[in-house]
C-alpha cells in the first residue's frame, strides 16, 4: 500500500517535470522579445555579482544596511547551495535531453533552445539567483526611509518586488535553467527565512563568534558527510556536473565557478567571515561620510577584483576551493568589522 502511494507520487513527479517542460517552452516562444533583458537579468543579479558588486555598492549608503546585506544574503545562498549539495534537482533542458536520448521512451512534443548561459552545472532546485535576489530586495525594503510605510508605500514597494522578482523567474525559464517550481519554491524559501532572520535579528547580531565559528565548520563537516553517504549509497555526488558535461552544447560554456562544490565553498567562505566578525551589535551602527565609504568600499572592492582575477583555476581543485573559501571569508570579514571600524576612525 505504502509502496503504490509513493509510487503514484514519483509518477505524479515525473509527469509535473514533464508538463512544466510546456512553459518553458512558452516563455521562450512568446517572450523573445525581452532576451536582451533577461540575460542582463541572469548574468549581472548572479549571487556572485551580488557579493561582489550591488551589495558593496548598496552599502556605501550605511553601514546597518551593508551588515543586514552581507549577513542576511550569506545564510540565504549557504542554504540554497546546501539544497542544490543535497538534492540536485532535475533542469529543464537536462530533461527534455535525456528524453529524446530515450529511444524507447514517450518523447514530449516540446522544443526548448538552448543558451550559452543554460549550461549551469549545479542542480536546478533551488534557483538560487531567484532566492538571493529575493532576499536582497526584501532587506533593501526594509531599509528605505519611508514616512507611513504601512498605508501607502507597503503595498507599493511590495509591487515592485513583486514585479523584479518575476522578472529574474522569466528570465530563468527563458534560459530553460529553472523550471516554474523551482522559481516559486526559491521564493518561497527566500521570504521565509528572511522572515525567521529578521524576527531573531537582535539575538543574530549579538551571537557569540565562538559558536558561530563552530556552527560554520559544523556545516562544512555536514557538506563532507553528504559526499561520503552519498558515494556509500551509490549515488554520484557529481550528478549535476555530469548532465551538464552531457547535455552543453559547448564546454567552454561551463564554468568553474558554479559547480556545487565551488558554491559550497564560497558560501560556507561568507558565513565564516560574518562569524568571524559577530557580534555585530555594535559594529552596524558605526556612522561615517558617504565620500569616506565610497573611496573604502571602493578600494577594498578593486583589491577583490584583483584577488578573483589571480584565482588559481590549474592547481588542482583543493588550491582553488581553499582560495575561494579565503577570499570570500576576508572579504565579508572586511566589509562588516575592519571596514566600520576604520571609516569610524577616520571620520
Ligand atoms: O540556481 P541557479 O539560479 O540556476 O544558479 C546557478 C548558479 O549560477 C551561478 O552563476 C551563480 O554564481 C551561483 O551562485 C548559482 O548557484
Amino acid at each position: 500500500m505504502e509502496l503504490d502511494v509513493l509510487r503514484l507520487a514519483v509518477d505524479y513527479y515525473h509527469y509535473l517535470l514533464n508538463a512544466e517542460l510546456h512553459i518553458n517552452e512558452w516563455v521562450q516562444d512568446r517572450l523573445s522579445l525581452a532576451e536582451p533583458l533577461f540575460r542582463f537579468v541572469s548574468i549581472y543579479l548572479e549571487p556572485g555579482n551580488l557579493f561582489n558588486v550591488l551589495i558593496p555598492l548598496l552599502g556605501i549608503c550605511g553601514q546597518d544596511l551593508l551588515t543586514h546585506l552581507v549577513y542576511a544574503l550569506s545564510l540565504v545562498s549557504a542554504v540554497s547551495s546546501f539544497e542544490k549539495w543535497i538534492y540536485p534537482e532535475w533542469r529543464p533542458l537536462w530533461r527534455l535531453r535525456e528524453l529524446y536520448a530515450n529511444v524507447h521512451g514517450i518523447r514530449p512534443r516540446v522544443a526548448l533552445q538552448s543558451h550559452d548561459l543554460s549550461c549551469e552545472t549545479s542542480g536546478g532546485m533551488p534557483c538560487a539567483h531567484t532566492m538571493t535576489w529575493t532576499a536582497l530586495l526584501m532587506v533593501v525594503s526594509v531599509h528605505l526611509p519611508l514616512k507611513d510605510r504601512s498605508a501607502n508605500w507597503g503595498p507599493l514597494v511590495h509591487l515592485l518586488i513583486g514585479c523584479c522578482t518575476l522578472c529574474m523567474w522569466l528570465s530563468r525559464l527563458y534560459l530553460a535553467t529553472e523550471y516554474l517550481h523551482q522559481c516559486l519554491l526559491s521564493t518561497y524559501i527566500a521570504v521565509s527565512l528572511l522572515a525567521s532572520f529578521q524576527r531573531h535579528l537582535d539575538q543574530l547580531y549579538a551571537q557569540r563568534r565562538g559558536w558561530a565559528v563552530l556552527l560554520v565548520l559544523l556545516f562544512g563537516c555536514m557538506a563532507i558527510s553528504v559526499y561520503f553517504i552519498k558515494l556509500q549509497l551509490g549515488i554520484d555526488p557529481h550528478w549535476s556536473v555530469r548532465q551538464s558535461f552531457k547535455w552543453c552544447p559547448e564546454p567552454t560554456y561551463m564554468r568553474h565557478e558554479s559547480s556545487p562544490i565551488f558554491l559550497l565553498a564560497r558560501d560556507l567562505g561568507n558565513l565564516m567571515g560574518v562569524a568571524l566578525s559577530l557580534p555585530l551589535v555594535q559594529l552596524r551602527t558605526f556612522e561615517s561620510k558617504y565620500s569616506h565609504r565610497f573611496l573604502g568600499i571602493g578600494i577594498l572592492e578593486l583589491l577583490n577584483y584583483i584577488l578573483r582575477l589571480c584565482t588559481p583555476k590549474q592547481h588542482g581543485r583543493f588550491l582553488f576551493l581553499a582560495y575561494e573559501f579565503t577570499r570570500n571569508a576576508l572579504h565579508s570579514l572586511i566589509l562588516l568589522r575592519a571596514l566600520p571600524k576604520l571609516l569610524n576612525k577616520i571620520s
